[in-house]
This record gives structure tokens, C-alpha cells and sequence, in this order.
């Protein structure tokens, strides 16, 4: 199966909810009324998009275009083209451009949104493009998450600085960046906790990590990713918001978006906070995360 295959069947749940939507509401016969064009504003709400988008979309079919009327195919490929252009600014892959190396990349976000599956992921794709990784297990607080890393990094074959359950992550990942540079590692990513409930804690934990990692790299973290599940919905949103508040986020990865109908919160999430959004993933697999691509997504997304 193609990735754009594999993306649509992962999609599926979300498809369905926005695709049989559109596809009610299109007529090549009748006018796009406003009664119309509020149920189809409606229908993206209902699919995630969030109300900005919705307005948005509606507004690109509004007036003399559509006036005798828009058939499903019609529909499905305006909409689509207006999820593109929303998306397209944001779809950014992830590029190993620090000099001197390594390129840093803090990753955050709440646990079990697959954070540690993420990081694994990435150290994959690296290492498939011949770069060198290493792994920093940063998130001090649980033994498992240490663990948890340990086990990726055997399985991608790269190394892994850790430290006992506890030891200070901001240390650790001092430590992590020197032996990086000592080995002149491409990529150093550095995986944190991710406690919500302590939320000054986490932040001031975040922010030491920066300042020592500045201090023997003065632009490193060249990367701060916030993962996200894409299952929580709006909730995914919220959590943007809290981390742009301890962490200066730089970027999105977006999991889980095989098996959710909420696929549309990337959209929502583009629009309303101006993020690149460098990776989403559709499965467990290690090959299951794929850089962003607006137009696939929207293609996907709409069942075109
Ligand atoms: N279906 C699906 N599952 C995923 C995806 N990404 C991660 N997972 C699963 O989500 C679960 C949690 O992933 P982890 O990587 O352990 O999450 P984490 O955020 O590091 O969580 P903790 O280590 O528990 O804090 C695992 O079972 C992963 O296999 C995805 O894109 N799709």
C-alpha cells in the first residue's frame, strides 16, 4: 500500500464523518444556499476543523461560483483545495541543519500521547537518511519511560545517555549533549517529562534544560516538538496552549490519527496557532510516521 493509501485507510473514521457530511449536502441542481452553506459550515465544525476554518471554508464557497449548485466531487475538491492552502504553509519536515553539529531536538508533551514511540520513530528516519542519532532519556521522572527509551534505542541501533529514575534531567541532558559532541553526533534528541499536574515544576524543568543545553551550544534546542494525540481532540489544542506556556515550542507532531474521528484538529491546530507541523503518524509501525504533506491530507481527509 502507498503511503497516500495507508494515510486514507488510517483516516478512515475521520473520512467518513466529513466525506458522508459534504456528500449529503452537495447538489449539482440546487443553489448553495445559505441554509446550505450553514449546514456544510456545521459539518466542519462537527469534524474538529474548528469554527475559524469552518467560517473560512464557507466564505471560499459563498457567492457567485456555486450558485447553480455544486456537485459531491465539486464540493469534496473546494473544500480539499482550502485545507490545502490553510495546511500548506505549515507542512514542514524536519531538517538537520545545526553548525556546529549536533542538532538538538527537545521533545515534549503529555504522557501517552506516544512521545517515546515518536522519538524512536524519528531516530529511525535520521539514521535511514545517514545521519548519525543519539538518545537522551530525559523524562527522569518514571523508571518506564527510561526503560521504555532504552528499548527503542536498542532497536534503531543508536545510543542512549540515561540517568537513574529521579537524577536531574537538566544534567542529563548537559551531559547527553557532550557526549554528542564529543562523538560528533548528528542529532541529539532529548526526550522529557511530561507532568501537566505540576505545571511551574515542569516549566522551570523545561527551562533550566534550555539554559545548560546554552550553555555548550548557544542556539540548541535548534528543535522544540510537541507531540500530540490526535484522539484528545480539542483537548489537543489546550495542551498547545500549556505548553507555548513552559516550553517555546517550535513544532507539532501529530500521532494517532489512525482509528480517531478527530483528524480534522490538524487543521484546526494550523489555523489557529501558526505551528509548523513537521510529522504525523498512523499506526504503531516504526514506519508509520511520515512527514506532513498538506495536499495528502486534505485529499485524504475530505475522501476525495
Ligand atoms: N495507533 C497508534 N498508536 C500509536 C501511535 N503513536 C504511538 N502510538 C502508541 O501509543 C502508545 C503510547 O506511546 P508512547 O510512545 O509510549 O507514549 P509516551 O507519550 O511516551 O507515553 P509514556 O512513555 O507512557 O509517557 C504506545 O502503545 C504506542 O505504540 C500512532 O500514530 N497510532
Amino acid at each position: 500500500m502507498s503511503w497516500l493509501d495507508r494515510l486514507k485507510s488510517g483516516l478512515s473514521r475521520s473520512t467518513t464523518k466529513l466525506a458522508d457530511s459534504l456528500a449529503g449536502l452537495a447538489s449539482g441542481t440546487m443553489p448553495l444556499d445559505e441554509a446550505r452553506l450553514d449546514a456544510i459550515e456545521e459539518a466542519l465544525i462537527t469534524a474538529d476543523l474548528g469554527p475559524a476554518v469552518a467560517q473560512r471554508i464557507r466564505e471560499k464557497l459563498e457567492g457567485p461560483r456555486f450558485e447553480r449548485g455544486i456537485d459531491e466531487a465539486g464540493l469534496k475538491a473546494a473544500v480539499a483545495e482550502e485545507i490545502t492552502n490553510i495546511l500548506a504553509p505549515y507542512a514542514k519536515p524536519l531538517a538537520v541543519t545545526a553548525f556546529p553539529r549536533p542538532h538538538v531536538i527537545l521533545v515534549v508533551g503529555v504522557n501517552g500521547v506516544g512521545k517515546t514511540t515518536t522519538i524512536a520513530k524519528l531516530a529511525r528516519r535520521f539514521t535511514e537518511a545517514d545521519y548519525s542519532v543519539m538518545l537522551a532519556a530525559g523524562d527522569t521522572f518514571r523508571a518506564a519511560a527510561i526503560a521504555q527509551l532504552r528499548i527503542w534505542a536498542e532497536r534503531v541501533g543508536v545510543p542512549l545517555v540515561s540517568g537513574e529514575q529521579g537524577a536531574d534531567a537538566a544534567g542529563l541532558a548537559f551531559t547527553a549533549l557532550e557526549k554528542a559532541q564529543a562523538a560528533g553526533t548528528d542529532v541529539l534528541i532529548i526526550d522529557t517529562a511530561g507532568r501537566l499536574q505540576n505545571k511551574s515544576g515542569l516549566m522551570d524543568e523545561l527551562a533550566k534544560i534550555r539554559r545548560v543545553l546554552q550553555k555548550r551550544s548557544p542556539a540548541a534546542p535548534h528543535d522544540t516538538l510537541l507531540v500530540l494525540d490526535a484522539t484528545t481532540g480539542q483537548n489537543a489544542l489546550s495542551q498547545i496552549e500549556v505548553f507555548q506556556s513552559v516550553a517555546k515550542v517550535s513544532g507539532l507532531v501529530i500521532t494517532k490519527l489512525d482509528g480517531t474521528a478527530r483528524g480534522g484538529v490538524i487543521v484546526a491546530a494550523a489555523e489557529r496557532f501558526h505551528l509548523p507541523i513537521h510529522a504525523i503518524g498512523i499506526g504503531e509501525g516504526m514506519d508509520d510516521l511520515r512527514p506532513f504533506e498538506a495536499q495528502d491530507f486534505a485529499t485524504a481527509i475530505t475522501g476525495r
